[in-house]
C-alpha cells in the first residue's frame, strides 16, 4: 500500500530573483513499513522536505497524498487535526519538558489528543516499554542520557500510533553508542511493529538501518536506492 505519494513537491523562500529554491520539483513514493533514509549535502532540502511531508510547513507547488488523502489541499483545521492525530515527529534536540518525568512527557501529548487520563497513562508506559525504558518512567529528562532522553521523544511520537513516524536528525546530538541505541529502536518499531519511518541523517553509518535512501542535492532528488538492511 502507498503511504506517501509526493508529485512535483517545489519550496521557494521569498519571491522573484531572490527566492531560495529549496525544492526544485521532488516526486517519490513511499510504501507502508518503509524505512527511509533522506540524505544529503547541508542546504540541499532534507529539513525542508521533512517539514512539509510532516505537514509543519507547506509546499509552493506541487501535491502531497497520504494514504490516499491529498493532504496538501486540506483547510488548516483538518491538517492540524492530521498532524496531532497521525504523524509523529521527532526533532534533533528532543523538544522534553525538563519538569516533567518521561511519562508525564508522552502523557501530556495524549491528554492533548482528548484521550482520558486513564487511558493516556497506560498508552505512555507501553511507549516506553517500547523504546526500551522500563524502570524510567518516573525519572526527568536531567536524569536521563541523550539516548534515553531522545527514546521518551521517540515514545511520545508513537503513543498515538501514527501513520507515519518522522525524524529530522534524531542522532545529531548523540555519540555513536547513543546513536545505536536509537537507531535500534527505529529498527525494531520498523520490523516489529511495521512502522513507515522516514529520518533525515547526514552519517553514512546510518543507512545500514534503513531499506531505502532517497539523496537530494540543491534542491532535487538525485538517487533513490533499495538498501540491504545490516
Ligand atoms: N525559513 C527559511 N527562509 C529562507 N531560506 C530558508 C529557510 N529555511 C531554509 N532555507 C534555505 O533553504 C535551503 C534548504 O534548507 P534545509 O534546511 O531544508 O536544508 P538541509 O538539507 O536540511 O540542511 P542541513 O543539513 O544543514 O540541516 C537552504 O538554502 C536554506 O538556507
Amino acid at each position: 500500500m502507498k503511504m506517501i505519494i509526493v508529485k512535483d513537491l517545489k519550496r521557494y523562500y521569498g519571491t522573484g530573483e531572490t527566492a531560495v529554491k529549496a525544492l526544485r520539483g521532488v516526486s517519490f513514493e513511499i510504501k507502508k513499513g518503509e524505512f527511509v533514509a533522506i540524505m544529503g549535502a547541508s542546504g540541499s532540502g532534507k529539513t525542508t522536505l521533512l517539514r512539509i511531508l510532516a505537514l509543519l510547513d507547506d509546499a509552493t507547488d506541487g501535491e502531497y497524498t497520504i494514504r490516499g488523502l491529498q493532504v496538501s489541499s486540506l483547510p488548516e483545521a483538518e491538517r492540524s487535526y492530521y498532524r496531532l492525530t497521525q504523524v509523529g515527529y521527532v526533532f534533533q534536540d528532543y523538544a522534553l519538558i525538563n519538569e516533567m518525568s518521561a511519562a508525564e512527557n508522552v502523557y501530556v501529548l495524549s491528554m492533548m489528543e482528548g484521550k482520558s487520563r486513564k487511558e493516556s497513562y497506560k498508552t505512555a508506559l507501553e511507549a516506553l516499554d517500547k523504546v526500551g525504558l522500563k524502570g524510567k518512567h518516573n525519572r526527568v529528562p536531567d536524569e536521563l542520557s541523550g539516548g534515553e532522553k531522545q527514546r521518551v521523544a521517540i515514545a511520545r511520537a508513537i503513543a498515538k500510533k501514527p501513520d507515519i513516524l518522522f525524524a529530522d536528525e534524531p542522532c545529531a546530538n548523540l555519540d555513536t553508542s547513543n546513536s545505536k541505541q536509537v537507531l535500534d529502536v527505529f529498527k525494531e518499531l520498523n520490523e516489529k511493529y511495521g512502522q513507515t519511518i522516514v529520518m533525515v541523517t547526514h552519517e553514512p553509518w546510518h543507512t545500514e538501518y534503513v531499506d531505502r535512501v532517497i539523496t537530494l542535492e540543491d534542491g532535487n532528488l538525485v538517487s533513490d536506492e533499495k538498501k540491504q538492511k545490516g
